[in-house]
């Protein structure tokens, strides 16, 4: 469905060149719900910009649907959806009948554009909602309209980025539901941007990783998190001064030597295994990446026990997908989308200049 090959994409800025696309390169299968999941800036927009015919490469080359992107663009759109992260329904035109009316776009008769409007509103759950307009609905509604929108002329291929970004978590998961009856119901092959790892993990059968313009990891969320992260036990210590001895012991369980990662009080742990029951939030932390962390647990505090380190509790857990995202970067998606939000609300609060 997808073939691409070297698709790179640069941008002149007054900063210098920005690289956001460097050599991707891509097989998908038809029928597949692949997710590209990467932090901001990594380049997924771009990607599927490119994809979608709305941005030239600049090298490299992909067929989409069959058609080529450079010489066949119309060929690409006509066989396509694409719903955008920005809402492309009109403001003031009734639900129904901007279906209807992109119908008619599409070089149906009046007939067909009102049946496949019919069609679709009941498969969104819009029904109820065909004589409202946008301006009206709530985000998770909108963004129903939306994704009815990019599928009136069929399309056996539909990109979505970003469906469920700055939708509250009820809204996500009614999308998601959609998503994946969508899936369910048709053998429409699904391509979507996200940065909500959670997401990926649960919903996707194929899972991107790209950062700064790259590939990193390509898979089912279970291989990557199986053959790039393992199970984790982390420990919080009663003394920070026991963290030095407490690593020695804890590296003889260790996958490998440097699989052991320390956080000093104050400190937060990158990794979702941080959530220990009952820690206080100034102990000191260590956490090992083990084959099987349900029988490294009990080995690893006897053995901390033996070597006098005393522990305040121990947790094992399965990887996660930020897991991945650290093993081959060694930095925390979940962390770095924190900061991101913290300085986004930040800038916000100052007065601008
Ligand atoms: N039109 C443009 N001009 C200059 N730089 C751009 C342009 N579009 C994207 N970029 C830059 O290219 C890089 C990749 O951007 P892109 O939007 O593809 O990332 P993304 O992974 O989709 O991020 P996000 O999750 O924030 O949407 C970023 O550094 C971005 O600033």
């Amino acid at each position: 469905m997808i073939h691409a090959r070297g698709l790179t994409r640069s941008f002149s800025t007054q900063h210098g060149r920005v690289d956001a696309v460097r050599g991707l390169d891509l097989d998908v299968e038809p029928g597949t719900l692949i997710a590209f999941l990467g932090p901001n800036g990594a380049g997924k927009s771009t990607s599927l910009r490119m994809l979608t015919t709305l941005l030239p490469p600049t090298s490299g080359t992909a067929t989409v649907a069959g058609a080529d992107i450079a010489t066949d663009p119309a060929g690409v759109r006509a066989r396509i959806g694409y719903v955008s992260q920005k809402s492309s329904s009109a403001e003031t035109q009734r639900i129904g009948d901007e279906l209807f009316y992109q119908g008619l776009a599409y070089g149906m008769s009046r007939g067909q554009a009102r049946r496949r409007a019919g069609e679709l509103l009941d498969r969104l759950d819009l029904a109820d909602l065909a004589d409202r307009k946008p301006v009206s609905l709530s985000g998770g509604q909108r963004r129903r309209v939306d994704i009815a929108l990019g599928l009136v002329h069929r399309p056996p291929l539909l990109f979505l980025d970003e469906p469920s970004t700055g939708l509250d978590p009820h809204s996500r998961a009614e999308i998601w539901s959609t998503i994946l009856r969508l899936r369910e119901e048709s053998s429409m092959t699904l391509f979507l941007t996200t940065h909500y790892l959670e997401e990926a993990d649960s919903m996707a059968e194929r899972v991107v990783i790209i950062d700064r313009g790259r590939t990193i990891a390509d898979g089912t969320a279970e291989s990557l998190k199986a053959e790039l992260a393992g199970d984790r036990v982390t420990v919080a210590l009663r003394e920070a001064a026991d963290a030095g001895r407490a690593a020695e012991v804890a590296a003889r369980f260790a996958t490998a030597p440097d699989r052991v990662r320390r956080f000093p009080p104050g400190e937060s742990a990158p990794v979702s295994a941080d959530a220990l029951n009952g820690t206080r939030d100034d102990a000191a932390r260590l956490t090992v990446q083990v084959p099987d962390a349900d029988a490294a647990l009990p080995e690893l505090l006897s053995a901390l026990d033996g070597a006098g380190v005393k522990t305040a509790a121990a947790r094992g857990a399965r990887p996660t997908l930020d897991d991945v995202f650290l093993s081959l970067t060694g930095r925390s998606l979940t962390k770095e989308q924190a900061d991101d939000q913290q300085s986004h609300q930040q800038s916000e609060k100052e007065p601008s200049a």
